[in-house]
């Protein structure tokens, strides 16, 4: 067994893994020495990164090789197992056994399968690269997919696959629920009936699995979530050469049974609704499990959701361990407009402010929470539209007690509202709207526009010039 030892010991190659490690660098003594275990020789990072408003960001994603990290993190391609809190060291699969003064788990999520998977082979999730060649393998041979979950996986799935019936199990009324409302979710569903058209072209410098070489001793391709981009880089068609093109939504349903055949197709699942559908397989987008794969002699406090619980310092239970990213729990009180979703928006957030935790406490230092946390914030491309969601966006926590104010241009853009007492309380911009800035401002600054009534989304005023 070699023994290491650092000061910051730092776990999982993901975005909150690496977000965590690269600011350490910048923020600590250089005498101190930062070790990062990630169990793929590729790392996550966060590129590019445009600044839309105060806390607003828009990123891009990169899958790069763990050796272009900088070299101040020692990098140690490895797996957790073990951590021994008293002595503040920990055990690994490789048989390393690391001392370090601070520590913080970066571990993310897996999937959380539908119950009614039961182990099933043929419904699997999508998370990483050995999950999505699991899931290329699969729809290379297949004429009938179903996919069930809402939520972001789903969305973009059903968006960007062909030469494939689909068939999209859904338990709400409309789709995309996990991030829209029902008016957006009209506003996407004619790009459904398009599927194949307008798709915008991602060019990006990746490395492959293949070529950076595999990471574990077990040689399995584990690594970090996918990149946004994933189903561009890699084919995700199937063998239909003539597939109607609008997919097949089963609204307000839930899957009850999935039933294994002998003949035709593979599986047949029955519905709540009694329908059946056959199908070669079924992908599990219902949502993610943080991953505490790994023991230690303390029990951790744990989340409603199993996550590690965390504190606004993204300290855990444990003393000097830290979490970041979809691992944990965000367990301190919330500002107004914040909560938590698993997302990299997050989970980088998350890993620079358990960095600044570190390097404060080892350095004696008061810090504050980033104001990142002030107000919920998240850039994506749904349906092949940029997405801005910002604050209570859905009218989350409100309990219905919201007025919205709507201005949506078919196929160009959706703008809404959420209002509570003539205050802004969240915004969905959909498109190139240009609002980002004004509307983070209304939230965080809560002036009463009141006044403006339904002008405040008349095209013919520019509120960007007015509040800005
Ligand atoms: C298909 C897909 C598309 C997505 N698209 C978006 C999107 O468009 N926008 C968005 O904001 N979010 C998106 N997400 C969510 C986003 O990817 C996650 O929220 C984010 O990656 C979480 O980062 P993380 O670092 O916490 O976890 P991960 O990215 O899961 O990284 C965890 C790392 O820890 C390593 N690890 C785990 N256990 C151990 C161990 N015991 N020892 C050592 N290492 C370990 C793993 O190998 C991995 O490298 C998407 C997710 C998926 C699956
Ligand atoms: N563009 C983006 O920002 C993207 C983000 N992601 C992130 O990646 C992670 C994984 O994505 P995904 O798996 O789509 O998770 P999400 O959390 O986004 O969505 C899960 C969906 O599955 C539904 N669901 C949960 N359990 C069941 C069930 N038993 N039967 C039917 N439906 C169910 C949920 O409904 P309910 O909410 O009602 O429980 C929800 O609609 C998430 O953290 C997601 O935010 C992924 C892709 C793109």
């Amino acid at each position: 067994m070699s023994e290491i030892s650092c000061t910051y010991l730092v776990v999982g190659g993901g975005i909150a893994g690496v977000s965590c490690a690269e600011t350490l660098v910048v923020l600590v003594d250089p005498k101190d020495s930062i070790i990062l275990i990630t169990e793929s020789s590729l790392v996550k990072a966060a590129t590019n990164l445009v600044p839309l408003g105060k806390v607003l960001t828009k990123f891009d994603v990169q899958e790069k090789s763990a050796e272009s990290l900088n070299r101040n993190i020692q990098v140690i391609e490895d797996q957790l197992l073990n951590i021994e809190s008293e002595s503040h060291a920990v055990t690994t699969v490789n048989g390393n056994r690391i001392s370090y003064r601070y520590l913080c788990l970066c571990t993310g999520a897996r999937p959380k399968l539908i119950d009614q998977a039961k182990g099933n082979p043929n419904v699997i999730g999508i998370r990483d690269t050995e999950s999505v060649q699991e899931f290329q393998k699969r729809v290379k041979n297949a004429t009938r997919l179903a996919v069930v979950g809402n939520g972001g996986i789903a969305s973009e799935l059903v968006y960007e696959i062909s030469g494939i019936e689909v068939h999209w199990v859904i338990k709400d009324e409309y789709i995309s629920s996990t991030f829209v409302d029902s008016g957006a979710a009209r506003f996407f569903q004619e790009r459904l009936t398009t599927r194949g058209e307008q798709k915008s072209i991602v060019k990006r410098m990746r490395y492959s699995e293949e070529t950076a070489g595999t990471s574990t001793s077990s040689g399995a391709k584990r690594g970090a979530a996918l990149g946004p981009d994933w189903h561009r880089t890699v084919d995700i068609s199937g063998k239909l050469e003539n597939v109607p093109d609008a997919v097949k939504i089963h609204h307000k349903v839930e899957i009850e049974e999935i039933v294994e055949q002998t003949d035709g197709f593979p599986l047949k699942l029955r519905l709540s609704n009694g329908e059946q559908i056959e199908c070669d397989f079924v992908v599990s987008a219902t949502g993610v499990v943080p991953s505490r794969n790994f023991m230690c002699d303390q029990e951790f406090q744990l989340g409603p959701d199993g996550g590690l619980f965390v504190n606004w310092e993204m300290a855990t239970s444990v003393q000097d361990i830290y979490a970041a990213g979809d691992v944990c729990y965000a367990g301190w009180e919330h500002a107004p407009h914040w909560f938590q979703m698993r997302l990299w928006t997050q989970a980088r957030q998350m890993g620079a402010m358990a960095a600044r935790s570190m390097a404060a406490k080892r350095a004696g230092e008061t810090i504050y929470q980033d104001f990142c946390f002030e107000m919920f914030n998240h850039v994506t491309q749904l349906f092949g539209y940029q997405v801005v969601l910002l604050g209570r966006y859905n009218g989350q926590g409100l309990n219905d007690k919201y007025e919205v104010l709507l201005r949506m241009t078919p196929g160009l853009e959706y703008i809404k509202f959420v209002m509570v007492d003539g205050r802004l309380q969240g915004a969905i911009l959909i498109g190139e709207t240009g609002l980002e800035e004004t509307s983070e401002n209304l939230i965080l600054n809560q002036l009463d526009l009141s006044p403006y009534g339904e002008d405040l989304l008349d095209p013919n005023i520019d509120i960007e010039d007015y509040f800005d």
